[in-house]
């Protein structure tokens, strides 16, 4: 049976808000990240001050730590990154010392060398320093930003660069983000992963889209997994691993290699979307099995980037409690001359020119050239009479 039919199709927009809705139901996937390659996560639990702020007690300026009524003999000197033990300041005692150097037990304030007048000691044969000191002036007194312990972060922050910096400064190596792990599954006898194809031989053009695209939405990427039409290879590989959600491309239609809907079928899998009117990408699929999601994308590479961000960016920003990166805000008049389905959403690879969309052609379902040249797909509803402004969706 040939045709674009599939019982229980939903709308392209509807399909979108089921995907986004499954990610918001599901469980948080927690994954420490190291600090370099946390920004734009969202966390998933609180983070507490592993150590007070500042961690000792420095100088705030560079001058002399004094101890006691001045004037003070100068008994040594302390720069920053000296560590070991240091010997305490008796009253009447200072030390010349740097900002952000620990200050000797027994500091009371420091004195600015603005402030400071440094002279000849006739008692010791050194030297002596005289100012006027405000007590407790011009030191960090540990702690006393941040106490230890405390709870400066919380579950649901978006980490922005700052975030990693005072994570460093609590001494973090990592943090608690939510990141769904994604396994991406390219199927197909046919594919291969070099070389020139023709003859029947087709080059992986979705392996290498789908990582970027899965990061794009926070998610952590596992190595990707090349199989051909064979199906209890596939079964494997879409019910056996731990990831969050599994990605498989091609095998989504009805040929005799399309294993998909049947190893969903005998995994008691519930069905979310099954097909959705869009053109291109239309037979997609978006299952549940206990926790894990399954996400079908059409094997047409142009299909299955236009699916990519129907089901799969959706329900994976939702996981990793982020805003979707594909949603553009504002609407768009389309240039030039754009046909309407009568039923299905078209998306048409466009570029964007201040409020104007640009078609760029080439967007057949089985080429990425069109999606390659765009920044985004112009979103036109079933039935569209031309004109109005449409919504668009991003490219990553
Ligand atoms: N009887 C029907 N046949 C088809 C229908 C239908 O509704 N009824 N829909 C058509 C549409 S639309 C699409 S899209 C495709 C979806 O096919 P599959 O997801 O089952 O994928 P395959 O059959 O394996 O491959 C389709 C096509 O894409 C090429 N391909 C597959 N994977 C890759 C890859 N990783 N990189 C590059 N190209 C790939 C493959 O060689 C085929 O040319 O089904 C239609 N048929
Ligand atoms: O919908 Mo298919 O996904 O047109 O190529």
């Amino acid at each position: 049976m040939h045709g674009c039919e599939h019982e229980g199709d939903v709308s392209w927009d509807q399909a979108r808000r089921r995907a986004r809705e499954l990610g918001e139901t599901l469980p948080v996937p927690v994954r420490d990240l190291p600090l370099e390659r946390a920004a734009g996560g969202v966390l998933a639990r609180d983070v507490h001050a592993l150590v007070g702020l500042p961690a000792f007690d420095a100088s705030a300026m560079d001058g002399y730590a004094v101890a006691g009524p001045g004037p003070w003999r100068l008994v040594g000197r302390h720069l920053a990154g000296g560590v070991g033990p240091c010997q305490a300041l008796a009253p009447g005692e200072a030390v010349e010392i740097a900002t952000g150097a620990r200050v000797p037990k027994g500091t009371e304030s420091v004195l600015p060398y603005e402030r400071a007048r440094v002279e000849p000691d006739p008692e010791s044969g050194g030297a002596r320093v005289t100012g006027e000191v405000e007590r407790g002036r011009h030191v960090r007194w540990s702690g006393e930003e941040t106490a230890p312990g405390e709870t400066v972060l919380t579950s649901g922050h978006r980490v922005g660069p700052a975030s990693l910096g005072i994570a460093a400064s609590l001494g973090h190596e990592t943090l608690p983000l939510r990141t769904p792990t994604v396994t991406i599954v390219v199927t197909g006898d046919e594919i291969t992963r070099s070389g020139l194809p023709g003859d029947g031989r087709v080059r992986d053009a979705i392996g290498p889209i789908l990582p970027g695209v899965a990061s794009w939405a926070g998610a952590h990427v596992e190595p990707l997994r090349h199989l051909g039409d064979d199906r209890a290879e596939l079964a494997e590989a879409m019910t056996g691993g731990g990831a969050d959600v599994v990605v498989v491309c091609g095998s989504s239609s009805k040929g005799p290699a399309d294993h998909v809907r049947s190893i969903l079928a005998e995994a008691g899998a519930d069905t979310v979307v099954d097909g959705v009117r869009c053109r291109p990408g239309h037979p997609q699929l978006l299952a549940r099995s206990g926790d894990q999601v399954v996400v079908g994308l059409p094997g047409n590479p142009g299909a299955a980037m236009v699916a990519a961000l129907t089901l799969f960016t959706p329900l994976v920003s939702a996981l990793a409690g982020r805003q979707d990166p594909a949603r553009v805000e504002g609407r768009f008049t389309v240039d030039g001359e754009v046909g309407a389905h009568p039923r299905d959403t078209r998306l048409v690879a466009v570029c964007v020119e201040e409020d104007r969309a640009v078609p760029v052609g080439h967007d057949r379902p089985g080429s990425l050239r069109g999606a390659a040249l765009a920044d985004a797909y112009a979103v036109i509803p079933p039935g569209w009479q031309g004109g109005g402004p449409v919504e668009l969706v991003r490219l990553p």
